[in-house]
């Protein structure tokens, strides 16, 4: 399968990287500055197992000129616009989308860019980042990819699965991604919103005095606007993030906090504010979520300003 990811970034460089790694047919589609450290350092992955560097095979929006079989979203929503737009060359009549995005709101956008036939839905689990040189590091050894399409048996799985197979990572098709997704959204949300609200690891935060008691509010939130519609986290995700988000010691932080650290926008409007803004519709209480909401919206002004 002739497979572009759209980003390569933390999440896009690493899985991309990997599959390429492994003599995948993985091309990037990338900004010029992008390309240019592509071409001058390579794609070098640092991760706890080790370091790798790949030489990919990169377009640019002015040079993408035919379609894919399948293309891997891995930007960051407020990017999403400009490359739906940029992308549209790259769709032919059977071509599959599979995002990584964090939330669910970017379905919407999927579907009403490009069609039902087109846009699967997917999940990934990793702690990434770019350092300054622009290499991807791995944070963790966590790395799992989980896709599937969004309604009934779809005929190209087979051929995605190979796609998207046989790399130094986990990769899984799911009968049931929309579950997935929201489980991910519950679990990435409840642990970005107590690290904001209280600028800490989860393991600061658990050693503080009703630190744990605090961020299981926040899961209790979370949770509820998940039931609320639809798409409760079932007991095994709800327990792993009940034990995640209380961990003691635990270094975890998410890209969402990260960005906030590093000065940088923050991808709040759809991982906070449109969970917030489903809470409301569904008539769920959720006052620590609106405290993140607000938290993140006073950064953001700043940003602006
Ligand atoms: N990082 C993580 O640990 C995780 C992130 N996620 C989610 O994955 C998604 C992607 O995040 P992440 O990979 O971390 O983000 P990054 O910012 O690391 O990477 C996104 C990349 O997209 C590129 N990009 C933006 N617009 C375009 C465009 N028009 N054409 C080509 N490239 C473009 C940027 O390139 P440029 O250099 O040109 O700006 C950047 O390198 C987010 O929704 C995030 O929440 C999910 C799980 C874990
Ligand atoms: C929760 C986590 C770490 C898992 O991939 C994540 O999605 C993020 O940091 O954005």
């Amino acid at each position: 399968m002739r497979t572009l990811f759209a980003g390569a970034g933390a999440t896009g460089g690493y899985f991309g990287g990997r599959l390429a790694e492994r003599g995948k047919d993985i091309t990037f589609l990338v900004r010029p500055p992008r390309a240019a450290t592509l071409a001058r350092r390579g794609l070098r992955i640092h991760s706890p197992a080790g370091e790798t560097t790949i030489h990919p095979r990169t377009v640019t929006a002015a040079t993408l000129d035919g379609p894919f079989d399948l293309i891997v979203l891995a930007v960051k929503s407020f990017a999403l616009d400009q490359i739906l737009a940029d992308l549209k060359p790259a769709i032919g009549p059977a071509t599959v989308v599979v995002p990584l995005l964090n939330g669910m709101r970017h379905l919407d956008t999927l579907l009403e860019a490009f069609g039902p036939s087109h846009v699967w839905g997917g999940v990934c689990m990793i702690a990434g980042t770019l350092n300054d040189e622009g290499d991807v590091v791995q944070m963790s050894g966590m790395h799992k990819l989980t896709y599937g399409p969004l309604t009934g048996p779809d005929d190209r799985l087979a051929a995605v699965t190979e796609a998207l197979s046989g790399a130094d990572f986990e990769s899984r098709a799911s009968d049931d991604i929309v579950q997935e997704m929201w489980e991910k959204w519950v679990f990435l949300a409840s642990t970005g919103i107590v690290n904001i609200l209280m600028r800490g690891t989860i393991g600061e935060v658990e050693a503080a005095p009703g630190g744990a008691a605090l961020a299981l509010a926040v899961v209790d939130e979370a949770l509820a606007v998940a039931e609320a519609a639809g798409h409760r986290s079932r007991p095994p995700q709800e327990a792993f993030l009940r034990t995640s988000i209380t961990a003691e010691g635990s270094p975890t932080t998410t890209s969402m906090y990260r960005d906030l650290t590093a000065g940088a926008p923050v991808e709040a409007g759809t991982i906070v504010d449109d969970l917030v803004a489903r809470a409301e519709k569904l008539g769920v209480p959720v006052p620590l979520l609106h405290a993140a909401r607000v938290n993140l919206a006073v950064y953001q002004a700043r940003l602006g300003s």
